[in-house]
């Protein structure tokens, strides 16, 4: 998604977690064991909270009558402040094309090794097959194979990113995120007519945005109580558009009131979220929440997602709409592409990526 690391790395060796179980050993390599805080406790009930997950009617946002509109854009203001979550019905797009990126990805994941690793994530970028976010060899690991591609404004110039194999991979994924972006910019308008904001505002503000597909591999793993399959982060996006698997089981978790709160799959659904970058411009009243995935004893999963963030040379910083007396700003001025660069060069740990932008309050 976005500048290189260019200091030489030691990551270690980093085993693929699909042929860990392909292997069938029972014991898990100790760079995946968590340490005792950071375990999922899955042995516990679900939170209740689970089920308030906000789901939003895309449909009465665009073709909805006064009440409707007006009714929907309330509940996507409130899921903005108290989630940073929100599940999106009736989005419009083609059933089909959601199954077909699937497909896709799916085929990929079950690509020989040797063939997947023709296009390696290289320590320090998010670009490729591989595990991302790995800087050292003390480092945990998450129990995830990602193959990730910087889409606009990149990898069109770099074709050697993109797999031949299976053949309708590039197709897919070009038509995909066609309609994801055009979801992204739709959302980011109602987005802004919740803050009672030009709806223009985006879209003016973020140049030729950005957009780069990750897809999420999670293997079963015999000791789901022990690994991660995804390190609890936020999203250094303005919006993240995330698919889950058809018949998957629940893996992605979000932080709330301190529980960790599973995400059910809603067919045909797909999870938005609200990344770092719209957190700082409303001056953090919306929120970027932190979220990871779990693994499952039985079950393989699946999740694609977009993101999708401003253009690197944008200047970004709380609105000045969302700054008054009352109200200082949280957040200090910064360039889009360095924070995206921070972001990519540093383990996620939460929301601790996001002190970049931080401005501490005054005593
Ligand atoms: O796979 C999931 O459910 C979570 C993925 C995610 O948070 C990410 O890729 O940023
Ligand atoms: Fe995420």
């Amino acid at each position: 998604m976005a500048p290189v690391l260019n200091l030489p790395l030691n990551v270690g060796h980093i085993d693929d977690v699909q042929e860990l179980k392909k292997a069938r050993k029972t014991n898990i390599p100790n760079r995946f064991v968590r340490d005792r805080a950071e375990r999922p406790m899955l042995e516990t009930t679900p939170s209740p909270l689970s089920s308030s997950i906000p789901v939003i009617d895309f449909k009465k946002l665009m073709t909805g009558n006064k009440e409707e509109f007006h009714f929907e854009i309330l509940k996507l203001s409130a899921s903005c402040e108290e989630w940073g979550f929100f599940q999106v019905i009736n989005h419009d797009i083609e059933v089909d094309l959601l199954e077909n990126i699937e497909k896709v990805a799916m085929e990929f994941f079950m690509l020989p090794v040797e063939e997947k690793q023709k296009y390696p994530m290289a320590p320090g970028t998010v670009q490729g097959y591989g595990q991302a976010f790995v800087f050292s060899e003390d480092q945990k690991l998450d129990w995830c194979n990602m193959f990730a591609l910087g889409l606009v404004p990149h990898s069109i110039r770099n074709p050697k990113l993109w797999p031949t194999n299976p053949p309708m991979f590039s197709q897919t994924v070009e038509t995909y995120s066609r309609e994801i972006r055009k979801l992204c910019e739709n959302l980011l308008r109602f987005i802004a007519l919740s803050l009672k904001l030009n709806e223009n505002v985006f879209e003016e503000m973020f140049g030729v945005s950005v957009q780069a597909i990750r897809m999420n591999y999670y293997p079963a793993c015999p000791r789901p109580d022990l690994v991660l399959g995804l390190s609890p982060h936020s999203d250094g996006s303005a919006l993240t558009v995330l698919q889950q698997g058809k018949g998957n089981t629940v893996g992605l978790q979000i932080l709330k009131n301190n529980e960790w709160v599973p995400v059910q799959p809603v067919e045909n659904a797909l999870v938005v979220n609200i990344g770092d970058t719209i957190e700082v411009l409303t001056n953090g009243r919306y929120k970027s929440s932190e979220h990871r995935a779990v693994t499952h004893k039985e079950k393989d999963r699946l999740s694609i997602v977009t993101f999708y963030a401003p253009s690197y040379e944008v200047e970004i910083g709380p609105m000045k709409e969302l700054v008054d007396e009352s109200n200082p700003s949280k957040y200090r001025r910064y360039n889009h592409g360095e924070y995206s660069r921070h972001y990519v060069t540093n383990k996620l740990q939460g929301k601790k990526t996001l002190d970049f932008a931080k401005i501490p309050p005054k005593k």
